[in-house]
Formats: structure tokens, C-alpha cells, sequence
């Protein structure tokens, strides 16, 4: 049996002679995927192989969601086939399947959910929401099933973010379903009361309507999860740790030095607790004076780079300050469902491939690097 056969099954070996499979093998098998340094027959990326009458056919696996991104690999592959005697046609068929990635052990995974994103900030006002609800968008726009849960109790802000209306529904008086917007999942405790009431809650019913949110609500097959923890490093973040299935974090910060000393704060807070930091946004970065077109660091010049470095964490990307992110976000329609090629959405889109690929990265089981976590409540 060919190595071809082994790898992919033995349809190929039926279809493909033995030249063509050790080119396949050493052509197409070899190819990386973009921003993701392992090849094709590493990631067992190839499946349904089938060959007949010169037609070559085959479905292509994608890790991580990156629908912009296949037409690179396509060509690349085509190239590679291109050398194989007698294929006179190729048929590639992308399928994006994201694994549900290894969380804490003591933790149960939660049905619907294979993956939970959090995306935390120290400092208020950063932009973490604006953020969390543009890369739950791009994650969505590039081929993932997403849903996105507004952990801020206090201050949600995805109702408007999302332009959420209504209240939640129910089919059996004790779960809801989750609202939907733009094809996103969400859920935020702005859905269940009026706009002008305050939160006036202490610590422990802040965290229980957390959970409440989290596991009342019945996501469908969702590959990510996004919460949109509130700022800081205090109750919430530490049910977080102690209750819920956490995949990993990402860090929203401005290059300002006020925002990064509490940048630091989140990300040794997720390292006591062993939930990995994925990587970090710089928001605000730059504003590019809509009038004369000029770019000023107002934030201080590459703050968040130079804290990613400090921390080795990876800088998952940047954004400007920009009046049009603002006024789209009020207006209930966020920059990647605005118009997801625009130059903004763009940055965002290539923050989502860079997470996922990061994460299709990190496949091993993370169960080592996780102690029974033992938080203190005081
Ligand atoms: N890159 C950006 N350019 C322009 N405006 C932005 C940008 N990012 C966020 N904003 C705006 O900044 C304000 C604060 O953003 P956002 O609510 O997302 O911050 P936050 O960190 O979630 O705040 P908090 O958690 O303290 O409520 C909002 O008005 C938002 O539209």
C-alpha cells in the first residue's frame, strides 16, 4: 500500500498510480497553509481523494476560518498538481472544521460550544467591545459559527453594538434561545432589561447571572464563543477561570501608558488562573486626521507592541482610531457587517485569521499546562 493510500484512504490508491501518488505526496502534500506552518498531509488536510478520467478531486480542510485566504492556497495547489502526469482537471472543495481545543480540565465543556474566546482589557473605554463584536463578525464573514456573550453586567453594550430588539425567547420556560444578529448568536443581560435600569448588584449575583447567560442560553453549534468580559481583573474574570470552559484570551489595549499598566495586570491575571493569552489587539493606535489625511500616534507610539514583546505574546493586529468604527458601532451596524472589504474590516479580518491559525496552531491538549486551579473567593 502507497503512502498515499495510507494518508489519504484507499480510494486514492485505487484512482492514482503510484507516480502520481508520490507527487501528489511530494507536491500538494507539502504545501502549507498560510500563516500556518505545517503542511497539508501534517494536518490530514486532504480527504474524499478521487481520481478518474483525468479529474482530480479532493476536499481541503481548513483548521482555522479563513475563506479569504483559499483562492491563495487553490492556486498554490493548482500549480502543484499541474505537475502530475494525466490530471487534466482539479476540483478542490475548502471545508472549514474548527475542533473544539482543549480547555481546563476541571471544567465541563459546554453543549453547543466547541470554543470560548475571552476578550478582556484592563482599562475601561479602550474599544474591547467594539472589538469583541468586529471579530466575532470576521470570524463569522471568514466561515466559523459564532456566538457572542455580553459578560459586561454593569454596562452592556452589545444590545446596541448588535442592534439587538426584543427580549430572548423560550420554548420551555427554563432556556432561552439566543438572539441573532448579522448571523451571530448573542446574548447580554441588555436583552432582559429596560435600557435606563442600573445593575445594582454585589460581586456574587454579578457572577451567577454570568453562568446564568452562559449555560441558559442554547447555543446552536457554535465553533467560538465570544465574551465580552467587563474591564478590569475581579469577579467576573475569576468565574471565568474557576467555571467556565476558556479556549484562551484576547488582550484589547490602546498604546496609552495608563492602559497598558492594566493591560499587564489581565494578562499575569490569565497566566495565574492558566487560561493561555492567544494575543493582543492595539486599538486607537493611530488617528489619521480625516481631513489632511495626516497619522499621528495621539496614544503614544507602539505601546501594545512593545508590551506583546515584553510578555511574548503574539500582536494579533492594530487599528486606527477612526470616526467611521465609531459611527458604525453606534449605529448598530459594526465595521466588518458594514462592509466587510473595507480597508477597517479588513484589519479585522486578518485579526481572525491570525487567531484561528494560532489556535489550529496550538492543537496539543493544553491539559498539561492546566493545575486543578484553586482560586481563592474573599
Ligand atoms: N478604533 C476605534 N476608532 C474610533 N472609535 C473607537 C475605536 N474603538 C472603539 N471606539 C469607540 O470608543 C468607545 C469605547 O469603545 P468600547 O465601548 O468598545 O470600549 P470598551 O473597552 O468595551 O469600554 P467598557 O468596557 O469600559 O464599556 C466607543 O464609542 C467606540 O465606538
Amino acid at each position: 500500500m502507497g503512502l498515499i493510500s495510507k494518508l489519504f484512504g484507499s480510494d486514492a490508491a485505487k484512482t492514482l498510480n503510484e507516480t502520481q501518488q508520490t507527487l501528489f505526496e511530494q507536491h500538494v502534500g507539502q504545501l502549507l497553509f498560510p500563516l500556518f506552518e505545517q503542511t497539508l498531509i501534517k494536518t490530514k488536510a486532504i480527504e474524499n481523494i478521487h481520481f478518474e478520467k483525468g479529474r482530480l478531486s479532493f476536499d481541503l480542510i481548513w483548521p482555522f476560518a479563513a475563506k479569504q485566504l483559499h483562492a491563495q492556497l487553490n492556486q498554490a495547489i493548482e500549480q502543484a498538481v499541474a505537475k502530475i502526469p494525466e490530471v487534466t482537471q482539479l476540483s478542490i472543495q475548502p471545508i472549514t472544521r474548527i475542533q473544539a481545543y482543549q480547555t481546563q480540565p476541571s471544567v465541563a465543556a459546554l453543549p453547543g460550544i466547541k470554543n470560548i474566546i475571552a476578550v478582556a482589557s484592563g482599562k475601561g473605554g479602550v474599544g474591547k467591545s467594539t472589538t469583541s463584536v468586529n471579530l466575532a463578525l470576521a470570524l463569522q464573514n471568514q466561515g466559523a459559527s459564532v456566538g457572542i456573550l455580553d459578560a459586561d453586567i454593569y454596562g452592556p453594550s452589545i444590545p446596541t453594538l448588535l442592534k439587538l430588539s426584543g427580549k430572548p425567547q423560550t420554548t420551555d420556560g427554563k432556556s432561552m434561545e439566543p438572539m441573532e444578529s448579522y448571523g451571530l448568536q448573542a446574548m447580554s443581560i441588555g436583552c432582559l432589561i429596560e435600557e435606563d435600569t442600573p445593575m445594582i448588584w454585589r460581586g456574587p449575583i454579578v457572577t451567577q447571572t454570568l453562568t446564568q447567560l452562559l449555560k441558559e442560553t442554547r447555543w446552536q453549534a457554535l465553533d467560538f464563543l465570544i465574551i465580552d468580559l467587563p474591564p478590569g481583573t475581579g469577579d467576573v474574570q475569576l468565574t471565568l477561570a474557576q467555571q467556565i470552559p476558556v479556549t484562551g484570551a484576547v488582550i484589547v489595549t490602546t498604546p496609552q501608558d495608563l492602559a497598558l499598566i492594566d493591560a499587564k495586570k489581565a494578562i499575569k491575571m490569565f497566566e495565574k488562573v492558566n487560561i493561555p493569552v492567544l494575543g493582543l489587539v492595539e486599538n486607537m493606535s493611530t488617528h489619521i486626521c480625516s481631513q489632511c489625511g495626516h497619522e499621528e500616534a495621539i496614544f503614544g507610539d507602539a505601546g501594545g507592541l512593545k508590551l506583546a514583546q515584553d510578555y511574548n505574546i503574539d500582536v494579533l493586529g492594530q487599528l486606527p482610531l477612526n470616526i467611521d468604527i465609531r459611527l458604525q458601532a453606534d449605529a448598530g451596524c459594526p465595521t466588518v457587517a458594514h462592509d466587510p472589504t473595507s480597508e477597517l474590516a479588513q484589519r479585522y479580518i486578518t485579526i481572525a485569521h491570525k487567531l484561528g491559525a494560532q489556535l489550529a496552531q496550538q492543537r496539543k491538549n493544553y491539559s498539561h499546562a492546566f493545575p486543578n486551579i484553586v482560586v481563592q473567593n474573599s
